[in-house]
């Protein structure tokens, strides 16, 4: 068990993929689907599980060039503007289609909510995905009562790693960032939090750009976030 002083935190910012669920199944299906709707070379392209894992994190955009790029080897769709916008409407299409079908809710995590809650914790997902994906997402695994409020990639200017969000996050919960506990499951996270003054707890079995989490500046790690224990 991992104990944390109640008295120190006032609320707790939450990552959604890699954190609470598990989206590699979605973003596999999405992308997979998106590259049937484009030319060759994409269109024959086998989306892997492997390579999603180490290319999302810093939003779907940044996933949709990394896997063009990696396609093509950075020769053609660096530059290539109308390629990019058809695969991203493609991509939100296909995505929003299936949403949550090839994804699971991590063990644990359902209950770690519930007794953060039932510790008089206030909770907001700060997430770089999509917030209207991220809110459909929630609402599918049963999540959304959690979070009455849902920061995603796309509602202020700059994503994770960038502090922005979880200031923002902070300023509508009313608190200071040094008393808002941030969970994640990558360096994105935990660099957003140390940039912001947040503390940062990671939990071992997310995504972090392929990467394992021992090597990333965080208060500390935990394989199930059941494991954090309100003393
Ligand atoms: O959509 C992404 O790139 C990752 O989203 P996350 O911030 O919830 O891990
Ligand atoms: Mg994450």
């Amino acid at each position: 068990m991992l104990d944390w002083p109640r008295s120190n935190v006032d609320a707790v910012i939450v990552d959604l993929d890699g954190t609470m669920v598990d989206t590699l199944g979605d973003f596999v299906q999405a992308l997979q689907r998106m590259v049937a709707d484009l030319p060759l070379p994409y269109r024959d392209f086998v989306v892997e599980q492997a390579l999603v894992e180490r290319l999302v994190g810093k939003g779907s955009e940044n996933l949709i060039k990394g896997l063009l790029a990696h396609i093509d080897q950075g020769v053609a769709a660096t530059d290539n503007v109308a390629l990019f916008e058809q695969a991203w409407a493609s991509y939100q299409h296909h995505y929003r289609a299936i949403n949550g079908r090839y994804s699971e809710v991590y063990p644990g995590v359902r209950d770690a909510l519930a007794g953060w809650q039932q510790a008089g914790l206030p909770m907001v997902c700060v997430t770089n995905k999509p917030a209207a994906f991220a809110r459909d997402l929630l609402q599918e695994k049963g999540l959304a009562p959690f979070f009455p409020l849902v920061i995603g990639g796309d509602t202020v200017a700059r994503k994770k790693p960038d502090p922005m969000p979880l200031l923002h996050a902070c300023e509508r919960l009313g608190t200071v960032p040094g008393r808002t506990l941030m969970v994640g499951d990558s360096s994105n996270d935990a660099q957003a939090a140390r940039a912001a003054g947040c503390p940062v707890l990671l939990v071992s079995y997310g995504y972090n750009h392929g990467e394992p989490v021992d090597q990333v500046d965080a208060d500390a790690v935990v394989d199930r976030l059941t494991q954090l224990r309100w003393i």
